[in-house]
């Protein structure tokens, strides 16, 4: 097989070895600051020496960096550090994924719109601050102090009336559209950096906390400007406390000092007061959250709660919780009512205050009597916007500490780059017709990644096709040792060596805990080898991007997924829409023994499975899995215990399928039971992260060790 590498080489390079020369000039063309991880800094003298600080420090990130010649003693050590151990290529800089440097580029699609709101902002708040002028001008000419007839300045206030509802509403439609976009364009850039993560994101974080930065710390987000919009909130609360301000020092230089400073720390004092009561506000809705749980918990799992007449202990788990939910509704209460007088209070004492100086003033001319109406209804306008205002800095706060988790969850993991430069490829034509990709495939990442990943990627991947090479070529893992990112301290495998020949039926066998099906997720690429390497008609199979590995290898589990979806669209999933018909899905069921049992369901092909296809048995699901991977035709087939749950009806018709499916594929098959595989082309024994035996059922027997003994246990009658 020919070496991928570009011929084509700068002079300065010359003295180097070719592959050497490629990785220097093509695969590291920067060095990579992991202390500042958005430091690209001028090409390194010595690559080596920064692979060696990159992975010292743990970070496998900079891997395709050549060590001097002298430091290799075999072709799997060059190729081995070809690729690094995490297999990715140039590292990407970890940009937060909620950012100015994000979300800008988001808002300024809507530059108009951003424009309207503000005008209408201005608009709308001169309105607001406008009335209390022209009410006092209407007590004046009451009064028969004012100018100009009393119809002037109603129809005055009549236009108020009338513009400021309209600029109100071009205001709140023109924010919610902008932050609505962004927002749908945020979650689904964060949804789709998730996907893209390294298998260990997914052993890290719990499925409820991943959800929880989609929805509840994402929500905050969207609160901020959301819940904001109305009056006395948000921007129009900071706009019209700055105008009152300007408008009452124009009005009175002498009362707005006093009054306005007075107004503000009340008001400030009652708003902290407020806030303060956040927590019990919160603590009620987190019961509420726990009674709702309880009451799900019982109901999904009812059939342990009858077996082991549970009843009483779940009511008086739900009674507990319904207690909590009392005590915190009657604090809330009184805290409500607290709120609610502390307000008035605020509005009194500023009103008060106003009737003493304002009145004083009135007395002796120095103000008129229009001036200190004006002045009543800016305390309100004041006294409800500082309030308002202090509530939304609360809010952002709130948001501050959701965007930090998830900067702080996504910052720090690592991007699986094979598997993202696939995807984003496919995307990018995709994201040309596809408004729902567009919406997610707005992001700098991509762009990044494309320019420094596809010189390397577009090289290896010219060479030759994954899934055409896997339909001609053995399997080799050579010399692979592996730990699990969590557990780095325990080698689960360790220098691991198997060819698993082309279209043959290889079984893996061995005790519980040996490395049997982590073997499965490295020859699926969930995750890659830390040492050694695995080939495909030796090519490393990290010459392949991940999307167009992913279609080379079909895995079959003991428990299969399927999603909430129809029977038809499960078997078809994973292939494009396009590329399936309705023959080819009832074509690929009936091969896998799953026709009769899908016609007999009420709405047939289209029948919903239910959540992961619990409306379905263990062996429908199964032959349901089955049927997808036949109509996904992948040249490596993998069969993890896939019929070891199953009865001997189920079993026979799923093992008709698997042989139907194995056929002509190259199988790897991982068994407890050993008659299951005692047909294999051949057995390997895995003990200890090797593999301790490897031959046909009746060679292992007869050579009486780890195997022998296993069918022994067993008490197989095998002849
Ligand atoms: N995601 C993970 N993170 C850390 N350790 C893991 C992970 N998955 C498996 N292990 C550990 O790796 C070792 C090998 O597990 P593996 O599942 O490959 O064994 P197995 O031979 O398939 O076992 P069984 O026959 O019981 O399925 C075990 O000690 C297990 O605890």
């Amino acid at each position: 097989m020919a070496a991928p590498w570009p011929l084509a080489l700068s002079p300065d390079l010359a003295f180097c070895s070719s592959s050497q020369r490629f990785q220097r000039s093509v695969l590291f063309p920067f060095s990579f600051s992991r202390r500042n991880p958005n430091l690209i800094s001028t090409p390194s003298r010595q690559p080596w020496l920064a692979q060696r600080r990159c992975c010292d420090r743990g970070v496998v990130r900079a891997a395709y960096v050549s060590a001097p010649a002298s430091e290799h003693d075999g072709d799997t050590a060059n190729s081995t550090d070809r690729f690094g151990a995490s297999g990715s290529a140039v590292p990407i800089p970890a940009t937060p994924p909620v950012s100015w440097g994000v979300i800008w580029p988001l808002l300024s699609e809507h530059k108009l719109r951003i424009v309207l709101s503000l005008t209408s902002l201005v608009a709308c708040t001169s309105c607001t601050l406008s009335m209390p002028i022209f009410s006092g001008k209407f007590y004046e000419i009451l009064i028969g102090r004012g100018t100009g007839p009393l119809w002037g300045i109603l129809s005055r206030i009549a236009t108020l009336y009338i513009l400021e509802p309209i600029f109100t509403v071009v205001f709140v439609i023109n924010m919610t559209t902008i932050w609505e976009k962004v927002m749908s364009s945020l979650r689904g850039q964060i949804f789709k950096r998730m996907l893209l993560q390294k298998a260990e994101f997914y052993d890290r974080y719990k499925v409820g906390e991943l959800t929880g930065l989609l929805t509840s710390d994402l929500g905050s987000l969207k609160n901020v400007v959301s819940e904001n919009i109305s009056r006395d909130r948000g921007l129009r609360a900071f706009s019209e406390i700055f105008g009152t301000i300007c408008i009452l020092f124009t009005l009175s230089k002498q009362l707005a000092p006093v009054l306005g400073l007075l107004m503000m720390s009340v008001s400030i004092l009652v708003a902290i007061f407020k806030r303060s009561t956040v927590p019990v506000f919160k603590s009620h809705g987190m019961t509420q959250a726990s009674i709702s749980d309880c009451a799900a918990e019982t109901f999904s799992a009812i059939r342990t709660v009858r077996s082991f007449a549970g009843e009483r202990k779940q009511m008086s788990m739900f009674g507990d919780l319904l207690l909590a939910y009392e005590n915190s509704g009657l604090k809330l209460g009184a805290l409500k009512s607290a709120n609610e007088s502390l307000t008035r209070v605020v509005v009194y004492i500023s009103l008060m205050a106003l009737y003493c100086l304002g009145g004083s003033k009135v007395k002796t001319g120095e103000l008129s009597i229009g001036t200190m109406t004006s002045f009543i209804g800016y305390t309100f306008t004041l006294t409800f916007a500082v309030q308002g205002a202090v509530n939304t800095l609360g809010e952002l706060r709130g948001a501050f500490s959701a965007i930090e988790r998830i900067n702080s969850i996504l910052s720090t993991t690592e991007v699986d780059e094979p598997l993202a430069y696939g995807l984003e490829k496919e995307l990018k034509t995709d994201a040309q017709k596809d408004d729902k990709i567009r919406l997610i495939f707005k992001d700098d990442y991509s762009s990044k990644l494309l320019t420094q990943n596809k010189h390397y990627m577009s090289e290896l991947r010219s060479v030759t096709n994954g899934c055409s090479l896997a339909w001609s070529g053995d399997i080799c893992l050579e010399d692979v040792s592996f730990s699990y990112p969590l557990r780095s301290d325990v080698e689960v495998l360790s220098g691991l060596n198997l060819t698993i020949k082309c279209g043959e039926v290889t079984a893996l066998v061995g005790p519980s805990g040996s490395g049997k099906s982590t073997i499965v997720q490295l020859l699926a690429r969930f995750y890659e080898p830390t040492r050694g390497r695995i080939t495909v008609a030796g090519e490393d199979l990290r010459a392949f991007d991940k999307r167009e590995w992913a279609r080379a290898v079909s895995v079959v589990n003991q428990e299969p997924v399927l999603f909430s979806v129809s029977v038809g669209e499960n078997i078809a999933y994973g292939l494009p829409d396009k590329d399936v018909s309705k023959e080819d899905i009832v074509k690929a069921a009936k091969a896998a023994n799953a026709h009769d049992f899908i016609i007999s369901l009420p709405q047939g092909y289209d029948t919903q499975v239910g959540e992961r296809g619990g409306l379905l048995s263990g062996g429908q699901r199964q032959r349901l899995a089955i049927a997808r991977a036949l109509l996904k035709n992948a040249p490596i087939l993998v069969l993890d215990e896939a019929t070891s749950a199953l009865d001997a009806i189920s079993e026979r018709l799923v093992q008709e399928a698997l042989d139907h499916l194995m056929k002509g594929r190259t199988s790897l098959v991982i068994a407890h039971r050993l008659s299951t595989v005692q047909n294999a082309h051949q057995i390997a024994v895995c003990s200890l992260g090797k593999i301790a035996e490897l031959g046909t059922h009746f060679e292992l027997v007869a050579k009486g060790g780890a195997y022998a003994s296993l069918v022994d246990t067993q008490r197989l009658a095998f002849e």
